[in-house]
C-alpha cells in the first residue's frame, strides 16, 4: 500500500493547547465545550479501487449486509459536534449512495460528484462549503477530510484532530512505518535508505482550518491535482501552514487491498461478539432459559453482563449485544424502547447494536399467534437505525403437551 512519508516535527505542545492535556472526554459536555465551532466533515470517495481488485469500488463493498462507506459515515455522524458530511462519489455512483444515505437514514450526508483523482474530489467536496447561505450548513470553521474506506475512527482522536486544528491551522494522524522507505536508481538498484525512526507514514483523519486548506487547493497547480496525495503538504507549500501531526491508533489504516477488506470485517465481527446483556422476561421458565444461556455462554468466554433494573442505561454504554428472552407476546416494544433509550443518550456509537429475541412458546395457541412476521418488518426497519435484531423462537408446547 502506498504509505506518503512526512517526518515528524517533534515541537514541544504549545502549553495552552488542549493537547498537551490528555484528558479523557467523560461527558458530552465537555466535548461541547472544546466543540464551540462549526466542524464539517469532507470524504473522499471517489475512486475506482482498482488495487482491490472487484467489480465494485471498494466503498461500496458489503461488510455484514452493510457498504464499507455507511460504516465510516456512522463513525462520524454519531458524534453530535460533528456537522455536515459530505461524500464525494464517482458520478456513476451517485444514485447509489443516495440509496445507501435513504438506507440507513444517514441525516447528516451530502452527495457530491468527485473528480478524476483524488485532491479534485477533496476540492470539489470543500467547494460545497464556499459559498453558502444555507444556515442549517454553515460555512465550516475547521474541515476534517478523511478517507472514507478508513472506518475505524474513533473520537478522541477526531477531537484532538479538530483541536489541534483550530489552534495550529492544520493537523493529521500518523503512524510508525513497519517497512523501511529507500530510494531506488532508475535502473531500480537501491540509491539509498531513509532512517526509518525519523519518518511516518501520513494516514486520515487530517483537520484544517477550513478558509487555509481551501485556499491551498483554489492555488495548487494541476501536477498536484494530477499527482499528489498528501493534503498536509498544500497547506504547507500553498499557506505556509505546517501540520500538527498526531499519533494514531492501528485501526488507522486504509482498506486498500482485498486483505484489508477481510480485516475489517473480522474487525466488526469480532467487536459485535465481544460482550452480550441477557435480559429475561419475570417468568419461571424464561428466568431458567436465561440462566442456562449465561452458562453456556461464559464457557464460549463471552462476556455476559448481568442484567439489573438500574444498570439498563450501562448496559447499552456497555455492551452493543443482548438477548432479550420472553414468553409468548410481543417485545417490539421493548425493542423499540432500547433503540429510543440508545438515541435519546445520543451515545457515541459505531458498530451496530444486536438484539437477539429469543421467544419461548409454552402453549400451541401462543406458537401460532406468535408468528415471526412482526419481528421481520421490525428488523427491517431498525436497521436504518444501526440495529441487527435477529429472533429464535423456541416451541416448548410439544414438549409440554407430551408430559
Ligand atoms: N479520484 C479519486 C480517487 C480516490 N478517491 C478516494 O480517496 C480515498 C483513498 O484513495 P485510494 O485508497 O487510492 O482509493 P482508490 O483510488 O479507489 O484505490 P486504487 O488506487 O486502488 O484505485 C478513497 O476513499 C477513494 O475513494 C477519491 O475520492 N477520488
Ligand atoms: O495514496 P492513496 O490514494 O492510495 O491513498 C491516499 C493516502 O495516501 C492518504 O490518505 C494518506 O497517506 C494521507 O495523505
Amino acid at each position: 500500500m502506498e504509505q506518503d512519508v512526512c517526518a515528524s516535527s517533534d515541537r514541544p505542545l504549545n502549553p495552552g493547547c488542549l493537547l498537551s492535556r490528555d484528558a479523557e472526554w467523560s461527558t458530552q459536555r465537555m466535548r461541547d465545550a472544546a466543540v464551540d465551532f462549526p466542524v464539517a466533515v469532507v470524504l473522499p470517495a471517489g475512486g475506482s479501487g482498482e488495487r482491490m481488485g472487484l467489480p465494485t469500488p471498494k466503498q461500496f463493498c458489503s461488510i455484514l449486509n452493510r457498504p464499507l462507506i455507511s460504516y465510516t459515515v456512522q463513525a462520524f455522524e454519531r458524534l453530535s459536534w460533528i456537522g455536515t458530511i459530505v461524500v464525494v462519489v464517482p458520478k456513476e455512483n451517485h444514485d447509489l449512495m443516495l440509496d445507501i444515505v435513504q438506507k440507513f437514514n444517514h441525516t447528516k450526508v451530502t452527495v457530491v460528484n468527485g473528480g478524476s483523482t483524488r485532491h479534485r474530489s477533496i476540492f470539489n467536496g470543500l467547494q460545497v462549503f464556499s459559498n453558502i447561505t444555507d444556515s442549517l450548513m454553515p460555512k465550516p470553521k475547521v474541515i476534517i477530510i478523511h478517507d472514507a474506506v478508513r472506518p475505524f475512527v474513533e473520537e478522541d482522536l477526531l477531537l484532538k484532530i479538530t483541536l489541534a486544528a483550530k489552534e495550529q491551522g492544520a493537523s493529521g494522524a500518523i503512524r510508525p512505518l513497519v517497512s523501511t522507505v529507500i530510494a531506488t536508481t532508475s535502473e531500480n538498484f537501491l540509491d539509498h535508505s531513509l532512517e526509518r525512526t525519523k519518518y511516518r507514514a501520513s494516514e486520515m483523519p487530517q483537520g484544517f482550518l477550513y478558509d487555509i486548506i481551501f485556499q491551498a487547493y483554489q492555488q495548487c497547480s494541476e501536477f498536484d491535482f494530477e499527482f499528489g496525495t498528501e493534503c498536509l503538504h498544500l497547506a504547507l507549500q500553498y499557506c505556509g501552514t505546517n501540520a500538527k501531526l498526531i499519533d494514531g491508533p492501528p485501526t488507522l489504516w486504509k482498506v486498500t487491498y482485498k486483505r484489508d477488506l477481510a480485516a475489517a470485517e473480522a474487525i466488526i465481527k469480532e467487536t459485535l461478539s465481544m460482550s452480550v446483556c441477557i435480559i429475561p422476561g419475570a417468568e419461571a421458565e424464561v428466568v431458567e432459559l436465561a440462566k442456562t444461556l449465561e452458562i453456556n455462554l461464559n464457557t464460549m468466554e463471552m462476556d455476559v453482563i448481568p442484567y439489573a433494573k438500574q444498570s439498563y442505561m450501562d448496559c447499552l454504554l456497555k455492551t452493543r449485544n443482548f438477548i432479550h428472552v420472553s414468553m409468548s407476546g410481543s417485545t417490539s416494544s421493548w425493542i423499540n424502547e432500547v433503540v429510543k433509550t440508545l438515541e435519546e443518550a445520543d451515545h457515541a456509537r459505531l458498530y451496530p447494536l444486536v438484539i437477539i429475541w429469543v421467544q419461548l412458546n409454552i402453549t400451541k395457541q401462543s406458537a401460532e399467534s406468535n408468528k415471526m412476521d412482526d419481528l421481520i418488518g421490525l428488523a427491517t426497519e431498525v436497521l436504518q437505525r444501526n440495529v441487527l435484531l435477529y429472533g429464535i423462537q423456541i416451541d416448548l408446547s410439544k414438549r409440554v403437551a407430551s408430559e
